[in-house]
């Protein structure tokens, strides 16, 4: 299944904050979306993932998703949200309860999500008593239980510490690798950007315009190789350089509007 954006743009009453963006996340890609805070991102993931309708231009897929998909379009958020009176099973449990009558399929789409998120011994743990990154795997097993076509994911590592983000990408990685399930990703970061996407679209700062979509060419399963770290940091540099005046420009934007209001 593929994800066409063509021509969107959207206003929240007066404030436009996406103007004719279009690109394409193809089957088995991982697109991540950048650019300056309030730019539009998390909007743009919203119309991707159908929460909002855009103000202009459309969203569309092509293709069907696999029978076996409970959701197609799953997200994941920054914050797990994980309900604290469940156990770790009973959050995943979630999001198979109103779609998966059979106790049994359920309890095997568990312990399979659970085995390959490496929480296979956290399943009767309450969230209070996991670490952030811990919370996130929980998060993501959730989204995979639902077999989606299409993982849109809002800033998934950025609640995390250094360490645990590393972990956390080398793991997503390789579960994508697996799968290859189709990924729009948001981040401001650069480095999980250049280590994770097949291409990055760069916006500009409000109202977000496509700047650049910049294809990365180097296969994910060698991102994590010491001879293409030189080049992934060269990259991550290029990008910066593109943002770095619009994410000025856009602090400063953020700033007056703070004090227009103090
Ligand atoms: N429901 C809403 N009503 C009014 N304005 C909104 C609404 N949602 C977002 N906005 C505004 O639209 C702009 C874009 O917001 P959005 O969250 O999409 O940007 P973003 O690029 O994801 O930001 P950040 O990088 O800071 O997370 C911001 O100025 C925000 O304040």
């Amino acid at each position: 299944m593929e994800l066409e954006l063509r021509g969107l743009g959207h206003d929240f009453g007066p404030l436009t904050v996406l103007d004719d963006v279009s690109f394409s996340v193809r089957e088995s890609e991982i697109v991540s979306v950048i650019g300056p805070s309030g730019c539009g991102k998390s909007t743009l993931l919203a119309i991707a993932g159908g929460l909002i309708a855009p103000s202009r231009g459309s969203a569309f897929t092509v293709g069907v998703p696999s029978a076996a998909s409970l959701n197609p379009f799953t997200f994941v958020f920054q914050d797990a949200g994980l309900l604290p009176w469940r156990t770790v099973a009973g959050n995943v449990a979630l999001a198979l309860e109103d779609r998966l009558p059979s106790r049994r399929e359920r309890a095997e789409i568990i312990e399979e999500v659970l085995e390959r998120t490496g929480l296979r011994g956290f399943a009767q743990a309450y969230p209070k008593q996991l670490s952030g990154g811990m919370k996130q795997r929980v998060g993501i097993a959730r989204a995979l239980a639902a077999r989606p076509a299409f993982l849109l994911m809002d800033e998934p590592l950025s609640a995390v510490d250094a360490q645990t983000r590393e972990l956390l990408m080398e793991e997503f990685l390789a579960l994508w690798l697996r799968d290859r399930v189709s990924i729009l990703y948001v981040t401001h970061n650069l480095d999980e950007a250049v280590r994770l996407s097949d291409r990055i679209v760069v916006l500009s700062r409000r109202p977000g315009r496509v700047r650049e979509i910049i294809d990365v060419g180097i296969p994910q399963a060698e991102r994590g190789h010491p001879d293409v770290a030189s080049e992934l940091s060269a990259l991550q540099h290029d990008i910066w350089n593109l943002l770095r005046s619009e994410a000025r420009n856009a602090d400063r934007e953020l700033l007056s509007m703070e004090r227009a209001y103090v």
